[in-house]
């Protein structure tokens, strides 16, 4: 039941890596942003060489500047400005290779320098550049678990036809990935994944059906202890993450379903669980605060120094065993899957297979979408969601062994599908 292979990795040696070269795509993101202070904390260990924006050309040329990355690329509608603003820096001797669009993004994924790439970008559109990678042998620290969910099929087969790795950037993954250090082959029972619960964690499903729209729109916008960007801040507010992470540790794990537990911990400082054969369960603590993480997907399997106090008070860890403040408290919970019902929508969608965690997180992009474009209110995204999936099934959609196409394909109808059946929720309405 329990099979680790992604994070089966070809490093041998337990010190720390000298000058590893890694490529970012999602530079100017929350974790492209925050793998670059990493980068910048261990100059000795870790040197960005490409880097891949979106349309943040501002940061990113203030990333170029302080990079010299070899190579940088971003949307095809912004590649002019970042041309003339590189042009613009008129750093003496720097020539960099600058492209736009998605296949800037491969190029950046497999640049032959890179050892690892950081996939902070968010969504589907990670999945190609992701693929490109490995199949140019580059080792993945996986930031973005859309493109395991979607292409877990074809991706899992790849680790071995490539002798790559992927290891976990996601702070459950990692806190999973650090406890199961250790752990013989065949001792362990189950993940217990943590999750915080949201922004709406404390507020009753009734009281929330009796909320002005706009209210509970603005706050899925926010999270009580991590600083996200939005799509994984609304995620976490509906739990919708927390069900796309079990279908993550499934793909990261190879382990069942009926073998991955989710529990709420609103505290966030426990950042999950493996339970044992024999009954003991190991956790990894932490503050909220993906550079550990991040660090430990580029440094493993060794353990560097580093500062990372609390980045909401500055607080170091070590303040937090002596109790202070409301931090002095562990407490863990079952969900309620009626409030939640992005959980119980995501273990189904992962049980059934194939394309459909494609459709379903496909969907929820989308719906993710509709809500901050107020084409949807908040509630209405698990509606949307399980209509999709429903027709998903009416309509044959799920391919049980799923070629790259079929998973591309079950993306893009997936948005469609949500899509329509918003438009089917407004006019009910
Ligand atoms: N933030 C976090 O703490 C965590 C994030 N993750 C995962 O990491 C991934 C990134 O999340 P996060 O950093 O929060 O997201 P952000 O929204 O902060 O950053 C997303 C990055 O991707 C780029 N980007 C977005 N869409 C596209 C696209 N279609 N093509 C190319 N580039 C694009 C953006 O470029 P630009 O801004 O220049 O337009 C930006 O650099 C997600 O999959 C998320 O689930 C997982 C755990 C924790
Ligand atoms: C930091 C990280 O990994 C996020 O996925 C985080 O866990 C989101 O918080 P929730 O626990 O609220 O989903
Ligand atoms: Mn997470």
């Amino acid at each position: 039941m329990f099979h680790p292979r992604g994070t089966n990795t070809r490093e041998t040696s337990n010190e720390p890596p000298r000058g590893k070269k890694i490529s970012i795509l999602g530079s100017t993101g929350s974790i492209g942003t925050q793998t670059l202070d990493i980068c910048r904390s261990h100059m000795e260990l870790f040197t960005p060489v490409a880097l891949a924006a979106g349309k943040n050309i501002k940061v990113l040329l203030e990333q170029i500047k302080e990079w010299k990355p070899l190579m940088a690329s971003c949307d095809e509608s912004k590649l002019e400005e970042l041309k003339a603003g590189v042009k613009a820096l008129a750093i003496p001797g720097y020539d960099p290779v600058l492209l736009g669009g998605p296949q800037g993004q491969i190029e950046v994924a497999r640049h032959p320098d890179c050892r690892t790439v950081v996939t902070g970008i968010v969504g589907c559109a990670g999945l190609i550049p992701t693929i490109e990678a490995m199949k140019a042998g580059k080792d993945i620290a996986l930031a973005n678990k859309e493109t395991l969910i979607a292409g877990g099929p074809v991706i899992a087969p790849m680790f071995e036809q490539y002798g790559v790795s992927m290891l976990p950037v996601d702070s459950e993954h990692s806190a999973i990935f650090q406890c199961l250090q250790g752990i013989p082959k065949g001792g362990v029972k189950k993940i217990i994944l943590t999750g915080s619960g949201g922004t709406f964690r404390d507020v009753p499903l009734e009281e929330m059906r009796t909320m002005d729209p706009e209210v509970l729109r603005k706050r899925s916008t926010t999270h009580p202890n991590w600083d996200m960007g939005a799509k994984i801040t609304v995620d976490s507010s509906t739990m919708m993450n927390k069900g796309l992470e079990v279908i993550e540790a499934h793909w990261l794990y190879g382990v069942d379903y009926d073998d991955i537990e989710i529990s709420i911990h609103p505290q966030s400082i426990v950042h999950s669980a493996v339970e044992c054969q024999d009954t003991a369960v190991i956790m990894q603590m932490g503050w909220p605060d993906m550079r550990l993480p991040i660090l430990y997907a580029l440094s493993h399997p060794a353990r560097v120094p580093a500062d990372l106090p609390n980045p909401r008070d500055g607080r170091d860890f070590g303040d937090w065993w002596k109790g202070e403040g409301k931090d002095g408290k562990l407490t863990f919970s079952k969900p309620d899957l009626e409030k939640y019902p992005c959980i119980g929508l995501a273990y189904k969608a992962g049980r059934r297979g194939g394309t459909m965690p494609a459709i379903l997180s496909a969907a929820n992009e989308q719906a993710v979408e509709l809500l901050l474009t107020k084409v949807i209110d908040f509630l209405d995204i698990s509606v949307v969601l399980e209509k999709a999936m429903d027709m998903a099934e009416a309509e044959n959609k799920v391919v049980l062994e799923p070629t790259l196409e079929d998973i591309v394909e079950a993306d893009r109808w997936g948005r469609e599908a949500a899509t329509l059946v918003s438009k089917t929720l407004k006019t009910a309405a």
